[in-house]
Order: structure tokens, then C-alpha cells, then sequence
């Protein structure tokens, strides 16, 4: 059996699957060598869109078996990626890309410096980690038609954008194969797939004529935007508006276009504020100010002031969000939701510069219902800096005593293991090689809440992870955000933590995960000076010694007792080995010492599970004693003298509770 462990969730995979897993993915690679480069063979239209109609049918059944899907041996199935062969994201502007057409697409090529504008022609084929459809050529009079997959960032607010979407510009189109060695035009991110709903966008649209056509074609798009905002349809509403204020602001100089560019953005704001796409929100808010001295326009400014407040609220942005609200209350004196806001930027000011955070109450006003804590972040006892050999580190700026806190972080996001969201996933890197565990509801949702913010996509990306992109640094342009999954990826592999288990059971496929970044900073050491503690979706960090100032703040990334299975754990998911003290010590063990440790704390370990300690007899007793110094002594004693013993930890602590009732 082989195992792969991702802080506590094991998922143990056959010999058998890890190699079939390992030889499907190499196997591509080598046949995408061979065919880079050849011609596409063109495929029968209808056959191809029957097949398609047939799979989707199957799969939303659930009768076809999903390919991805790995076995593991205690019959959990979880989907089996390929990942590690990065490409960077289209950085260009549509309208600079030139057109191409299917029948130019060469076989396992980036096509760079090229677009292709296609339709969908079959339904969609919805499986756990990817989804994949029919596309036929717009401009080829709709002959050629291909396969288009969209890898694992498949859905926008919760929706499968092939299943929403009908048209779509596929930006610097990637035509390779997949895993089945089926000819497929895939997309990893996002952003160069760009979605039309209802129709590619006309060049001679009469709304362009006058202002007079392009107010009323705006005004239809609000009504219609509106119509869906009343039917909850958020996606579809957003659709509208946004249609409608690019109608709208073609005639800036006409008055009627100008106001009723307001009304939308004001509109547009608060679904804005509902698809948690916060930096429009705030924009849209802001361009809806009217700023007269007018009763009824005061009114709907105060609206706008609330909505950009909300916003900033949202993004933590306390300062920015409290003017807003002020202002509100300058347009609107008496408004009682500005001044409950204003109240809770006051705590969260605190919280922010004073780590004053009411732990009890946060944790009592926690539920499945409210998962996510209403709370600042605070990092006022440490500071970031280099930490040599480990990259940058934690670092103490003040003396802190055991059990005070050390930083406190709101996470950016988090994966509650009971959210629809959480999927687990095995990876196999072709970089090095190793199977691992990989929180893909975690990546996604980050993904998602960045193409959301794109105000959040530079910091993020300053997290350590082992590819960096392209270097281009650009994360936007005019056609939106741009975010390249690939570098999400490897910064959530080592950057995430494990939440534990917050409401019932929690097994290896839905862990809660979360990104701190700013406590992913905390180095490991396997003698560490902090603990982590959670609660929703807040970490909470605290010191487990006395830490001086200047002191660097380490977390333990892993806990296993065994030299050899924390390092062989640091090293396949951190890309380290440790050289604490604890390990340089261990590491000078005999091997054989280490073994008869190891068998010995395993004896431990199944004595602890078979005797309670609560009415342990005297003879029980004496066997947990000599157990305990028989692992005692496998430590050297002068090289152990002021470390840890590790191994015997389990086995003391029944002794402590069993002690006194003897
Ligand atoms: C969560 S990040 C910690 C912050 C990181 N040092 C940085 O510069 O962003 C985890 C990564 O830090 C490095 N790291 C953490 N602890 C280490 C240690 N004890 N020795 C060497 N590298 C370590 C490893 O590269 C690991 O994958």
C-alpha cells in the first residue's frame, strides 16, 4: 500500500492504482511528444455531437464511471490529476489576438497570438473535476467542430460556465490530448476561456447608433437586469447590467445615458455585494454618486455610500469603509445601518491594532450556518523577514509570553469540510514525480474568490510556492482578472493548513482547509514556539513558550513522533528537510535504534487503545512504566539532555491521568 498524508487525512491508494495513476500520465506525455506539432484530423460533425449528447446523458445519470476517479482501498474514490507542467494565462487583450479558425489547430501546440470564436453544439459532459463539450467554428460556417475541456476551475458562482454559456472566444487556444488520448482544445485558466451568453458580441449593433437607441437599449438591459435580480438569478442580472452600462457609457456627453449609467452601477453594486465581487461592488458604488443637494438624489446616494461601505467592509479595508459610512451619514443623518457599521469598524480597528478579539463570543456565534467569523486580522507582535535557509520567516517584534497570542488571521478563503465545495484530490507531479493529497476545493475557491477581487491577486501571489508564473506581473487587463491556477496550485501545496474537524465527522475527501497567508509565513521546526488553534475560519496562533523579541516564530507543520516519517512528510509536501535541533539529534541515531523506537512507541500506541487508564490496576501500571523507560532509553542521554523524547509523549500521558487514581 502506498500512503500519502496531507496533515491528518490519509488516503491509501493500491501499488497497483498509484501505477496506473503514474503510467496513464506519463503515457500521455510521451504520446504528446510524438504528435506535437502534426495536423488536426477533422471530426464527423454528428457523430461527434451524438457521442457528447450520449456521455452527458450518462454522466448526469451517474451511470458512466468518471475516468479521473482513483480507487482508494477503503473505497473511497477520489479524482487522480496530472499536474506540474505549468503554462502561464493569455495576457493579451482579445481584440490584439488574431483569429484563427479549428481546421488550422495544430496537435499538442499553445497557440500564441491567436483566438478562435466558437459555439457550443452538443450538451455538456459534467465530470467531478472537469467538464467538456462540443464547440463548432462561428466563422467557418460551423463544419469543423472539436472537443473543449475545462480543467478543474470549471464553475463561476457555483455554475458550470459550459453548461451557462453557449458562445465563447477561446483566448491563445491550447489543443493537446488528454489522458483518454482524445484530441481536446483544453483550458486550465480561466480567464482565457471569455463567456457569451446569448450571443458574440455584433459590430454593427444599432445600439451604437445615437444616444437616444443606446438609452433605450441600456434601459431594456436594466429592466431585464432587474426581472433577474427579483428572481434571485445573481449571474444573470450581473449579465444584464454590466450590458447595459457598456451601452450606456458610449454616449458620455448625453445626460439621459449619464444617469441612467448611475442607476445601473447603483444596481449592479449591490448584486455585486451578494456574488461577493467586492472591488466592483465598491467602483460601481462610487459611480453612482450623484452628489446634489436634492432629497431624492441624497437618498439614493446614501444607497451608494452603504453598498461601497459594505464593500470595503468586506475586504477588511476598515479605514476606506468607515468614510463611506460617514458619508452616509452626511447625506442620510439619521440612517441607523451606517452607524451599526460604524460600531463594528470600532471593534474590528481594536481587534486589528490590540488582538482584543472576544475568542469565547466568536466561538460561541459559530455554526454550520455561520461558518465565518466577523473579525480583523492582527499582526501587531511580529514582522516578516528573511529567515536564512528557509526563505522569509515570523519573527517576534516584542517579548511574548506562553499562551499569549501571536497573530490572528482571517483566512483568504477557507474550505469548511461539510461545504459542497471540498474536494479532495490526488496529484501526480511530473516534476518529482510523487503522488499527493491536494485540497482542490481550496484552490478553486481561491481561484474564484480572486478572479472576484482582483485587488487580492498580487498578494496572494507573493506567497511562496515553487513555480512563479511567467514574471510578466500582469494580473489584469482590459478583457478582466487574470489568474494563473497553475501558481495557485503550487502556493496552496505549501502554503495551506488543516483546519480539523469543526462540525462532525470529517473524513480524507473533505478536510477543512484554509489559506492564512500571513501565518503561512511561520517556518517549521519540529521544536516549535507557537500552536495553532481554530475557530470558523479564523487561525488563531499562540505562543506554547515564551518567544523574546527578535525570536523567530515557529509552527510545527507535522507532528509524527518517527524521525523517518516527519522528514519523508516535511520533505513530500513542504520540500524540506528539517535541521532542528530535535532532528539533527535523531538523525545521528543508529538506524536500528530508530527502529526499535519506532516498535517500541507503536507497542505504546496499542497499549494506550486497549487499556483505559481510569481503573488501571497496579500491574497495568508497571507495564506502561517499563514501556516508557524502555523508549527512554533509546534516546542518548547526552546528545537528548535538554530535547524532547518525543516517542514516549503518549504512553506519559496516560500515566499522568492514571497516577493519581492508583
Ligand atoms: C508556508 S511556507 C513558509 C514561508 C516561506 N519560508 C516563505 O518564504 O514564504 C512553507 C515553505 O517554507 C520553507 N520552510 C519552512 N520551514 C522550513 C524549515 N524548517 N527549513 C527549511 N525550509 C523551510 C519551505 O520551502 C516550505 O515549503
Amino acid at each position: 500500500m502506498a500512503s500519502t498524508k496531507n496533515d491528518g487525512s490519509t488516503i491509501f491508494l493500491s501499488e497497483q492504482e498509484v501505477s496506473r495513476i503514474r503510467s496513464t500520465v506519463q503515457n500521455r506525455i510521451k504520446q504528446c511528444e510524438s504528435i506535437r506539432g502534426q495536423a488536426r484530423s477533422p471530426r464527423d460533425k454528428k457523430s461527434s455531437i451524438s457521442e457528447a449528447t450520449g456521455a452527458s446523458l450518462m454522466a448526469d445519470m451517474g451511470g458512466m464511471p468518471d475516468p479521473d476517479m482513483a480507487e482508494g482501498a477503503r473505497g473511497a474514490a477520489v479524482p487522480a490529476l496530472a499536474v506540474g507542467q505549468p503554462y502561464p494565462p493569455c495576457v493579451i487583450p482579445l481584440r490584439e489576438l488574431e483569429l484563427m479558425k479549428i481546421k488550422d489547430l495544430v496537435l499538442d501546440t499553445h497557440h500564441r497570438g491567436r483566438r478562435l470564436k466558437v459555439k457550443r453544439a452538443s450538451p455538456v459532459v459534467t465530470l467531478t473535476a472537469r467538464s467538456w463539450t462540443m464547440v463548432q467554428d462561428v466563422e467557418d460556417g460551423g463544419d469543423e467542430i472539436e472537443r473543449l475541456e475545462m480543467c478543474l476551475h470549471k464553475t463561476r458562482h457555483g455554475e458550470d460556465v459550459l453548461e451557462l454559456n453557449a458562445y465563447y472566444e477561446i483566448k491563445e487556444p491550447y489543443f493537446t490530448i488528454n489522458d483518454q488520448g482524445e484530441p481536446t482544445l483544453r483550458i486550465d485558466h480561466p480567464s482565457d476561456l471569455v463567456l457569451y451568453r446569448d450571443d458574440l458580441p455584433k459590430s454593427n449593433d444599432p445600439a451604437s447608433k445615437d444616444a437616444a437607441a443606446a438609452e433605450k437599449a441600456a434601459k431594456k438591459c436594466k429592466d431585464k437586469g432587474n426581472a433577474a435580480l427579483k428572481e434571485q438569478d445573481f449571474p444573470e442580472a450581473h449579465a444584464k447590467y454590466t450590458e447595459g452600462l457598456a451601452i450606456s457609457k458610449k454616449f458620455p456627453d448625453a445626460d439621459a445615458c449619464v444617469d441612467l449609467a448611475r442607476d445601473i452601477s447603483r444596481n449592479r453594486a449591490h448584486v455585486n455585494l451578494i456574488l461577493q465581487q467586492l472591488d466592483e461592488a465598491k467602483s460601481d458604488a462610487k459611480a453612482a454618486l450623484i452628489g446634489k443637494d436634492d432629497e431624492r438624489f441624497k437618498d439614493l446616494d446614501s444607497k451608494a455610500y452603504y453598498r461601497a461601505g459594505s464593500a470595503a467592509y468586506a475586504l477588511g479595508e476598515w479605514d476606506e469603509a468607515s468614510t463611506y459610512f460617514q458619508d452616509q451619514l452626511r447625506v442620510a443623518p439619521t440612517d441607523r445601518s451606517a452607524n451599526v457599521f460604524l460600531k463594528k469598524i470600532g471593534q474590528r480597528l481594536e481587534e486589528q491594532e490590540k488582538g482584543t478579539h472576544d475568542l469565547r463570543k466568536i466561538r460561541a456565534g459559530l455554526s454550520r450556518e455561520r461558518p465565518r467569523v466577523d473579525a480583523a486580522t492582527y499582526n501587531g507582535n511580529t514582522e516578516i523577514k528573511d529567515s536564512p535557509g528557509r526563505g522569509r520567516g515570523l519573527f517576534a517584534t516584542k517579548k511574548i509570553a506562553a499562551g499569549e497570542i501571536v497573530a490572528i488571521e482571517k483566512a483568504v478563503p477557507a474550505v469548511l469540510g461539510f461545504e459542497s465545495e471540498a474536494l479532495t484530490v490526488m496529484t501526480y507531479d511530473v516534476r518529482d514525480d510523487r503522488i499527493r493529497v491536494a485540497p482542490a476545493g481550496l484552490e478553486k475557491a481561491l481561484v474564484q474568490r480572486l478572479i472576484s477581487n482582483p485587488s487580492l491577486i498580487k498578494k496572494a501571489m507573493e506567497s511562496f510556492g515553487d513555480y512563479e508564473g511567467d514574471g510578466k506581473g500582469i494580473f489584469q487587463n482590459e478583457d478582466g482578472p487574470i489568474v494563473d491556477v497553475f501558481r495557485i496550485h503550487d502556493i496552496i501545496a505549501r502554503n495551506a493548513f488543516a483546519a480539523g474537524a469543526q462540525y462532525g465527522e470529517e473524513n480524507t475527501g473533505n478536510t477543512s482547509v484554509g489559506f492564512w497567508p500571513y501565518a503561512a509565513m511561520a517556518n517549521h521546526s519540529c521544536l516549535p514556539n507557537t500552536k495553532k488553534e481554530y475557530a470558523g475560519d479564523l487561525i488563531i496562533v499562540r505562543a506554547s513558550s515564551p518567544i523574546a523579541a527578535g525570536e523567530e516564530i515557529f509552527g510545527s507543520y507535522n507532528e509524527a513522533v518517527d524521525f523517518d516519517t516527519r522528514q519523508a512528510a516535511l520533505m513530500t509536501t513542504w520540500g524540506f528537510e528539517c535541521d532542528c535541533k530535535l532532528c539533527a539529534a535523531e538523525k545521528k541515531d543508529d538506524p536500528a535504534v530508530r527502529k526499535k523506537r519506532r516498535d517500541l512507541a507503536s507497542e505504546a500506541d496499542a497499549f494506550v487503545q486497549r487499556e483505559s487508564w481510569a481503573d488501571a490496576k497496579r500491574l497495568t501500571m508497571r507495564k506502561a512504566q517499563n514501556l516508557a523507560r524502555n523508549i527512554d532509553e533509546t534516546y542518548n542521554s547526552e546528545r537528548f539532555k535538554d530535547l524532547p523524547h518525543l516517542a514516549t509523549q503518549t504512553i506519559q500521558e496516560w500515566l499522568s491521568k492514571a497516577s493519581p487514581r492508583r
